[in-house]
């Protein structure tokens, strides 16, 4: 395996504090660089991602290619994005003349700006700095993959895997399980990398659920937020703050308006999608003040107060008819948080 002793890389000033060095390279934090130095742990890796010979494999940040040659071995391509040239560079240099150079095809580039070709499978030891992103980048990639195994830092492995009650179980939890089923593989020590990291690692298992569910994307992300806001608080608490309210009720009369002007009241489509008209930031979500504490709806003047109350009835009235008003987000299932925003849309409440 390439990559034997770290030696101190002498700094400008000759303090000698810099980052460790190999076979040339010295390894910049900033890129996440930790190279995989156990062999035993590299070939279990591989081992448990179950890879054919007829699979095209996807590999975010080869390095050095520790993983990289195993990988080769076992599949029919590797494909491999990399962000840093002198990585690229010592790459080509180690697999060129070798039977496995014709198989492998190196792509320089950050892979969250890369468009990434066809892949069976991804393998990856990726720079956890970008592993929200990098996880539904290839979440949503089409055609769906068979599965990906990758290593994570051990807090982030856990939320994807956590369940409803667990300590770690957020909106990353369920935005992630909506898209995919994940296993947790392996844990993985600190002092498997060289450099080791300031935290442990685990290795996971995503399989993208075909098919996948279908939500509309900024309705449900709108949704979510909200009701991960405040994740312990029960959802009736949480929809009867005033801010809430309100944005689901401008949302509501918006598309009222909306539905009056084309006649569409009595013919509700429910596939339309009317995403973008509601107050949203730019992500598509609505804003909630995490601070607000719980409130009634308190809106001053006779018409204003008797519209909002009956709106907030309307609102309760859907977390009643599902029995939603006295549970929670942190122990809500993904099937619940389906079936919750199937309710509020059927009652033409709306979060984008
Ligand atoms: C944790 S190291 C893994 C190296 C190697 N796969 C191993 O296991 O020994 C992460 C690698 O990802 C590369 N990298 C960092 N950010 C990247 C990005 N945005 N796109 C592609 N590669 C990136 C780094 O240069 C580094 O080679």
């Amino acid at each position: 395996m390439a990559g034997g002793k770290i030696k101190k890389e002498k700094s400008k000033s000759g303090t000698g504090a810099h980052a460790p060095y190999q076979g040339g390279i010295s390894f910049h934090k900033s890129k996440g660089q930790h190279i995989l130095k156990n062999p035993l742990l590299v070939d279990t890796i591989v081992q448990k991602a179950g890879i054919k010979s007829t699979d095209v494999i996807l590999e975010i940040g080869p390095g050095t290619g520790n993983l990289t040659k195993k990988l080769l071995e076992a599949g029919k391509m590797v494909i491999a994005v990399e962000v840093d040239p002198r990585m690229v560079l010592e790459l080509q240099r180690r697999f060129q003349g070798t039977p496995l150079s014709n198989r492998l095809k190196v792509i320089q580039g950050d892979v969250l700006k890369t468009e990434l070709p066809y892949f069976d499978i991804c393998v990856a030891n990726i720079p956890y700095q970008i592993s929200s992103p990098l996880t539904f980048k290839l979440l949503s990639h089409q055609p769906a993959f068979r599965c990906a195994i990758i290593m994570f830092q051990r807090e982030f492995a856990m939320r994807l895997v956590a369940q409803p009650g667990d300590k770690l179980y957020s909106r990353l939890t369920v935005n992630t399980q909506l898209l995919a089923r994940i296993f947790h593989l392996l844990k993985v020590g600190k002092n498997n990398f060289r450099p080791p990291p300031k935290v442990d690692s685990s290795v996971v298992r995503i399989e993208p659920r075909k098919p996948r569910i279908e939500v509309k994307q900024k309705e449900w992300d709108g949704f979510l937020r909200i009701c991960f806001n405040r994740k312990n608080k029960t959802l009736g608490s949480i929809f009867r703050q005033k801010t809430v309210l309100s944005l689901l009720e401008k949302n509501y009369k918006t598309l009222q308006a909306l539905q009056l002007s084309q006649g569409l009241v009595e013919n509700k489509d429910p596939d339309m999608d009317f995403s973008g008209l509601g107050d949203s930031n730019e992500n598509g979500a609505m804003e909630i003040d995490n601070d607000e504490v719980d409130e009634e709806l308190d809106v001053e003047g006779g018409d204003a107060e008797g519209e909002a109350s009956e709106f907030k009835d309307k609102v309760l009235g859907v977390l009643k008819e599902g029995d939603f008003e006295d549970k929670r987000s942190s122990k809500l299932t993904l099937q619940e948080f389906l079936y919750l925003l199937s309710l509020f849309n059927k009652a033409g409440i709306h979060f984008s």
